[in-house]
């Protein structure tokens, strides 16, 4: 007998509700874009924690477990890092924190590039054991037979081309791309392509903003941009970045929040109050009867 959850709509801080078939799906996602027109954009954030998913998951279509993760909270100095244990025991934890949205978990470097077969077992493991509904892996024309693979055996893909933080080495640093006439139709390419092998929706990240717009012309999966173009067919941030967790963050990212100096200010209160012994107050304590 599995047990009951109660959806506690007024504060939506309640355990989320497992009803997996009222969660939106792959196929109503790609729908959302209609002879090339994406009347409402997709909104989608990154959630690497249970609770950060319970929080979000009312306001988003997708969450992304990114392996920004690797930075974000492992402190790491790239994604190359990152590892597929990481990626499955975070996704896990956003699965159970979301009801609503569609999750999404990045492929982690060096897990899927080598064949169709290594991505295919990479990324059955992913969605076997978090219970996701997609993957999301970085790359191009080079992808697009693992993107054709994996999405006819079952497994939905989220493309991600332009700057693609794995390639970081090869790129160079994190500079925009597209700024030569080469790069804007590499990017272009690679886009068609990666909808062509069927992905359901591609991630444009740090393009020049009329590529982004010319890639979402052209094909007929939703484009979702970061650092792209408010044309796209959704946008999605780092959430982190979006709070406004970071002093120095890319170009791309608007801080909606400021929840670095929240944090900083309650935790000086805190210590101030332990220091001169005001907390524990009366309210804390334990009295016997
Ligand atoms: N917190 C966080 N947010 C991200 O968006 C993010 C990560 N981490 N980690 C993985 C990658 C790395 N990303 C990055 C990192 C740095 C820049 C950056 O600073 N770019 C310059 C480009 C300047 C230019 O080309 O003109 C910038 O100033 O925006 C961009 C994307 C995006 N991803
Ligand atoms: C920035 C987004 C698109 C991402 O790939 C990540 O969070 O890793």
């Amino acid at each position: 007998m599995s047990t009951t959850y109660k959806l506690d709509t007024a504060t939506s801080r309640a355990n989320p509700t497992p009803a997996p078939m009222k969660r939106l799906t792959v196929p109503k996602v790609m729908a959302r874009k209609k002879d090339g027109v994406t009347e409402e954009p997709l909104v989608m954030l990154t959630a690497y924690t249970a609770r950060m998913a319970q929080l979000l998951d009312q306001h988003c279509d997708l969450l992304l477990v990114g392996d920004s993760l690797g930075q974000v909270i492992y402190g790491l100095p790239s994604t190359l890092q990152v590892t597929l244990d990481m990626m499955i025991a975070h996704g896990a934890a956003v699965v159970r924190g979301s009801y609503h949205s569609v999750v999404v978990i990045d492929m982690p470097f060096g897990t899927y590039e080598a064949s169709p077969q290594q991505a295919f077992e990479n990324a059955s493991r992913i969605m076997a054991e978090t219970g996701a509904a997609a993957v999301k892996l970085e790359g191009g024309e080079a992808m697009a037979e693992t993107i054709s693979f994996l999405s006819q055996r079952g497994i939905p893909v989220m493309a991600h081309v332009g700057l693609t933080p794995q390639a970081v080495n090869a790129l160079g640093g994190y500079m925009a791309r597209g700024r030569s006439d080469a790069e804007e139709a590499k990017i272009i390419a690679d886009g068609k392509a990666v909808a062509e092998a069927g992905a359901f929706a591609v991630v444009i990240e740090g393009v020049v903003e009329d590529i982004a717009i010319a890639l979402t012309k052209a094909i007929p999966v939703p484009t979702i941009g970061i650092g792209a173009s408010a044309e796209c067919d959704g946008q999605v941030l780092v959430t982190e970045d979006m709070l406004g967790m970071f002093e120095r963050t890319p170009r791309f990212v608007k801080r909606y929040g400021d929840i670095a100096a929240v944090i900083s200010d309650t935790a000086a209160e805190y210590a101030g109050e332990v220091r001169d012994r005001s907390f524990p107050g009366e309210a804390q304590v334990y009295k016997a009867k």
